[in-house]
């Protein structure tokens, strides 16, 4: 019988690696891999960038908050889009749903990583930084997190492997 709260949820940042590392943890686990922003792409049928152009930030943040709300999905790595934690119906749902793990990364990587700011299609307002992001949106990651993993010096198989550990401990 599967459990009730049996998903592992990534959320952090954009570029924090959530896509990346998901699917690597997911094959570890034997677990279901999804993506909230693909859910989201199939559900509307446009790119998310699209949506945010097109629609506006709080049109994409509605189609996002939908999406989380109507996750149902067992054993699956869950790798949420970096504004997810703007939803707090949506985030609460997740937490019902699973174990939620934030992928901490230092602002210094994340600026490294992320060089297509403005193509990238981010929820952010005009003029602000991906510093002001940050800066903003951590303590929401802290807030919901269950787990925290602090990524630097990790690689992708690294981090993975970090998170299916603890993961292993809590099913013990
Ligand atoms: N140590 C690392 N952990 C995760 N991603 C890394 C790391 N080093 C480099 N990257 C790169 O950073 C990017 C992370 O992007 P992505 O997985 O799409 O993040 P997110 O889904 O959180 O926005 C990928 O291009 C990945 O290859
Ligand atoms: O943080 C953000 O504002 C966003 C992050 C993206 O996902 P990733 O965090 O997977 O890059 C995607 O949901 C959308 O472009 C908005
Ligand atoms: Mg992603």
């Amino acid at each position: 019988m599967k459990g009730e709260r049996d998903n592992v949820i990534l959320i952090g940042m954009p570029g924090a690696g959530k896509s990346t590392v998901g699917v690597v943890l997911a094959k570890r686990l034997g677990f279901d891999f999804i993506d909230t922003d693909l859910l989201i792409q199939r559900r509307t049928g446009r790119h998310l960038q699209e949506i945010i152009a097109n629609e506006g930030l709080e049109s994409f943040k509605k189609h996002e908050e939908q999406v989380l709300l109507t996750l149902c999905t067992h054993e699956s790595v869950i790798s949420t889009g970096g504004s997810a934690v703007y939803s707090q119906k949506g985030m609460t749902a997740l937490k019902d749903r699973g174990t939620v793990v934030f992928l901490d990364v230092p602002l210094a990587n994340l600026q490294q990583r992320i060089s297509d700011m403005d193509s990238r299609g981010l929820v952010i307002d005009p003029g602000e930084t991906l510093a002001d992001l940050y800066r903003q949106r951590r303590p929401l990651y802290l807030r919901y997190a269950d787990l925290r993993i602090n990524t630097e010096g990790l690689n992708v198989e690294e981090t993975a492997t970090r998170i299916a550990e603890h993961w292993a401990a809590l099913q013990s």
